[in-house]
């Protein structure tokens, strides 16, 4: 598999890094001045590996001697995920909660070994996928260890083959380390997709997507991650799972949604068999453009209401279309409304019947349709715009991103309210937003902030943060709907599920993992 390891300071592809492109320095500059730069150390100093040597032989014992490795470049590359926060820190050269050691198991009955081990001698360990995690849900414990006997990594990278593919049922098997480019190639050779394309798509891994009920940009046609879960398998310190043995059932409540987000915390995920599509013949893209943010929302809840809903819809605000369209001197010119992009895949007839219906319907709702160019162009740069995130930190913008949903009558109230917190604690901020999911009965809503980074970015951030996510609990919706809880929205999870449902979950995590070796610090309050 071509597994390309990501930037240890930056987002994606070492190879694929740019400076900002002129025209969007141009645009920098006139919205927040001249910045100053954030520097990126090429320092590089880890603590040592804390793990007393009979303990790592005990790992080698269960994996190979080549599958535990100290070196300070693996350990720097398996310490935390990619926030924005998390990017900050690598690159001040902040790696004090490296893990101790990366362990790479090959197969299922090599994690139990593992965990074992780990659970014999109370050591934590963090399991690791694509290392995407944009929630902290890789810290690990800190510099002081928490009374652990050390932290490990466990990546599970060389745990990466489609094990079975049942074209009649049309469901595949797949190990956690696979990446999503690579699970799609594998199942093209059957001429199968799995339809699941969040931006971080091409890094992120299957385990990864199951422990975080992943949602991808495709959503609307092909449903999030989870809903594509027939079965999975997973170690736990007590003893494995192995579930989904028919399509559906009513053998009481579907264990396999204790495992679907429950990020590392609970066990690890060894293999997860999910339905599977017929490859696209056909895809089409296309622009709409919408007088407000409120008509395109109608537009889209009226085509999920319906049941016209095509496989990608999304639709930016006026600040975001602005943004994505603008060049700086077309700044202050006519609005350009906002921006929808409507996909459509399949066979040649159905994306033609489709896109003749929900054409019909957007048309009769006052939409005005610009054809493919806008959604070519989104398709062609869709998983371009993270490494735009880390140039616009080259020359001094912070820039994050955060995500909730709600009902279709709450969207309205929880937009102006996670946006007014956002401005009023970010000083001189952009607060761009999209409807980027949506379901018959409400959306999610997905914000991009970018602001002056300051001389304390991290905790420029913090602050904005914590007022976006008491905005959004507040107004009723969800602290997350596809980022997942990982260490930084735990404080708001109680408030979402009630304190018998953190009590539920602690009992979980008592009864699989008893020591508490599993990630410990991520999701459960
Ligand atoms: C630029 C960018 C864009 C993103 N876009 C999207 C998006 O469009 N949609 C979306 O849903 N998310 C998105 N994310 C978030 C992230 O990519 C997802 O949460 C993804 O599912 C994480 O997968 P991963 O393989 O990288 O997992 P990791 O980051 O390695 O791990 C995530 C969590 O799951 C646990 N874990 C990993 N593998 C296993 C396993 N096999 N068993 C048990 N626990 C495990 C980890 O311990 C950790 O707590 C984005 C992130 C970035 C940085």
């Amino acid at each position: 598999m071509s597994t390309v390891e990501m930037h240890p300071q930056r987002w994606g592809d070492p190879a694929a890094a740019t400076d900002l492109p002129d025209s969007a320095r141009g645009l920098v500059e006139l919205a927040f001045g001249s910045a100053e730069p954030i520097p990126a150390t090429p320092d590089m100093t880890l603590p040592s590996s804390g793990l007393a040597p009979d303990l790592l032989a005990g790992f080698r014992a269960a994996v190979g001697d080549d599958h535990v490795l100290t070196d300070d470049a693996t350990r720097r590359l398996r310490t935390r995920g990619k926030s924005t926060p998390d990017l900050l820190r690598a690159r001040a050269g902040d790696l004090s909660d490296a893990p101790d050691a990366v362990v790479r198991p090959g197969s299922h009955d090599e994690v139990v070994a593992v965990l074992a081990h780990a659970n014999a001698h109370r050591i934590a360990v963090v399991p690791f996928g694509g290392g995407t995690c944009v929630t902290g849900g890789l810290a690990g414990p800190g510099p002081g260890r928490d009374g652990f006997a050390g932290v490990v990594s466990l990546d599970l990278v060389r745990m990466a083959r489609l094990l079975a593919v049942d074209p009649v049922s049309m469901t595949a098997t797949l190990e956690p380390g696979l990446r999503g480019p690579d699970a799609e190639a594998l199942l093209a050779e059957h001429g199968m997709t799995l339809g699941h394309f969040p931006q971080s798509f091409e890094h992120a891994s299957i385990g990864g997507f199951a422990a975080t009920r992943s949602s991808g940009q495709s959503s609307a046609g092909y449903g999030r991650f989870d809903a594509m879960v027939v079965g999975l398998t997973a170690a736990t310190p007590t003893g494995e799972l192995r579930l989904g043995s028919s399509p559906a059932n009513a053998a009481g409540p579907d264990l396999r949604q204790l495992l679907l987000g429950s990020e590392g915390a609970f066990g690890v995920i060894t293999s997860v068999t999910v339905r599977v599509r017929r490859a696209p013949a056909v895809t089409r893209y296309d622009g709409w453009r919408w007088p407000s943010f409120g008509a395109g929302r109608e537009a889209m809840r009226a085509l999920a209401q319906s049941e016209l809903l095509p496989t990608v819809i999304r639709l930016s605000d006026e600040t975001e279309t602005a943004i994505n369209l603008a060049d700086p001197e077309k700044i202050g010119a006519e609005s350009a409304g906002c921006l929808m992009v409507v996909g459509h895949e399949g066979t040649t007839e159905q994306v033609t019947t489709r896109h003749a219906a929900v054409a019909a319907v957007l048309a009769g709702l006052g939409g005005e349709d610009l054809g493919e160019e806008p959604g070519r162009a989104w398709a062609e740069g869709r998983f371009r715009a993270p490494y735009l995130r880390d140039s616009l930190l080259d020359v001094g913008v912070l820039v994050e991103t955060l995500e909730t949903a709600t009902f279709w009558s709450d969207v309205d109230h929880v937009y102006d309210e996670v946006k007014q917190a956002l401005s009023s604690h970010l000083a001189g901020a952009l607060v761009l937003c999209h409807v980027s999911h949506v379901y018959e009965t409400g959306a999610s809503l997905y914000f991009t902030v970018a602001a002056p980074a300051g001389d304390d970015p991290l905790a420029r951030w913090a602050a904005a943060k914590v007022a976006a996510s008491e905005a959004m609990t507040a107004a009723g919706a969800t602290i997350t709907h596809h980022h997942a809880v990982g260490t930084d929205h735990r404080p708001w999870l109680e408030r979402e599920i009630g304190s018998v449902g953190v009590r539920a979950l602690r009992a979980v995590k008592a009864e699989l993992d008893p020591v508490g070796i599993l990630n410990p610090g991520v999701l459960v309050p």
